[in-house]
């Protein structure tokens, strides 16, 4: 067992047991660290215990010794010395209802999930601060990570960002192993804006390739999503050198481009002639832009800025728009410069 201080950490209790829940899970175990993962199903809690793999998320990796499956989440919370969480958005109130309730003082918390809250439309983190108040050190986990190569132990990079520096120095020690590199930050607002907005300009992206459009139209998507982005960063006060780095463009890279991605999967679905329910069944798994879209987009309206790539997506998905129009309407905007004036 390691003695350095990310042993402060540990065990680690990780909730959610989905692809990335578990990968993160078995990154941290595999440094020797103590982890619980708890997940909300039964069945598939007692298969992961008996297989030591998660065949439903991550066929065939094998769980790392230090890493043991746990039914009883009350008890874990209570005995636990960091909670990772690793829902989806819209799970993610309810699984802080369950650390406000066990969860006792000081212990830090982390998550993994990307997206905004449902209907507030709020960041996870001010979610997090109102729920827990200010007794529990709060970290960002996001960067350019498909589970499933972490879980391969293939090269990654991730960025923590927390306003605590030494829960996000150790948080990253933790993380960080011979192929997992892990940075730290303090621009939390800013990991979060790039780790929401990416996912519905993959969604644009996956639309575009899947209309068969090109590797033009999809750079071009790429840079004015980046626009987007920035713009949208610079309203609510992140900093923008945090949109060029792992969490922003990054992530906006990986998600856009390769088709492990849920988000673009989607895109790609709806592009090749599926309805949008059609293509959501078709991916089966979390596709957090779908979540985001709207939320984004009432941002952006009531800062009063454009993000008519976000405007569109969110007409495809929730008005029943043409794909082909949509893209038609991003063409026929006003000319203008390619930089907006300060
Ligand atoms: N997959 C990836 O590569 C990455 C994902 N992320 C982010 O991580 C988050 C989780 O995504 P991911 O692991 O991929 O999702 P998955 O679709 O793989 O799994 C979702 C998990 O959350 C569980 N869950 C769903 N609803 C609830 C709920 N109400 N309460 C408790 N648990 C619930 C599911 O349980 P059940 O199986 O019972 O439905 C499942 O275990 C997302 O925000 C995603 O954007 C970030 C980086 C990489
Ligand atoms: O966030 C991710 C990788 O960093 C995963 O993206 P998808 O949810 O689109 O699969």
């Amino acid at each position: 067992m390691r003695t350095d201080v990310t042993e402060a950490l540990f065990p680690t209790l990780v909730i959610g047991a989905g692809a990335w829940g578990t990968a993160l899970a078995m990154a941290l175990a595999r440094n020797d660290h103590k982890v619980w993962l708890w997940g909300r199903n039964d069945a598939q809690r007692q298969a992961m215990r008996e297989q030591r793999r998660n065949d439903e998320y991550l066929p065939g990796q094998v769980f790392p010794d230090s890493l043991d499956i746990v039914d009883d989440l009350q008890q874990a919370l209570t005995q636990c010395k960091h909670v990772m969480i690793s829902v989806p958005s819209h799970a993610f109130a309810e699984a802080l209802s369950m650390l406000v309730q066990h969860l006792p003082a000081g212990v830090p918390v982390s998550w993994a999930t990307k997206g905004l809250t449902p209907h507030t439309g709020a960041f996870l983190y001010d979610t997090a601060r109102e729920t827990l108040g200010d007794q529990h050190p709060l970290a960002v986990i996001s960067g350019p990570s498909f589970a499933a190569e972490v879980a391969r132990n293939l090269p990654t990079a991730l960025t923590v960002a927390s306003e605590n520096d030494d829960f996000a120095v150790q948080l990253a020690q933790s993380l960080h192993g011979p192929t997992l590199r892990a940075y730290t930050s303090h621009d939390v607002l800013g990991v979060q804006v790039g780790g929401t907005v990416k996912n519905v300009l993959a969604i644009a992206a996956g639309i575009s390739d899947g209309l068969g459009y090109g590797a033009n139209a999809r750079a071009a998507l790429l840079t004015r999503g980046m626009a987007e982005i920035l713009r949208l960063a610079a309203i609510l006060g992140a900093q923008p050198e945090t949109m060029f780095g792992l969490s922003g463009i990054g992530d906006l890279i990986l998600t856009c481009t390769d088709d492990q991605s849920r988000n673009r999967q989607l895109g790609l679905a709806i592009g090749r002639g599926l309805s949008v329910d059609e293509a959501v069944r078709h991916v089966g798994k979390t596709v957090e832009g779908m979540h985001a879209a709207r939320e984004v987009l009432l941002r952006a309206q009531k800062a009063n800025i454009e993000m008519p790539i976000v405007e569109q997506v969110c007409k495809i998905l929730f008005e029943g728009y043409d794909p082909r129009e949509s893209v038609q309407a991003l063409l026929c905007r006003e000319q203008k410069a390619e930089l907006s004036r300060p």
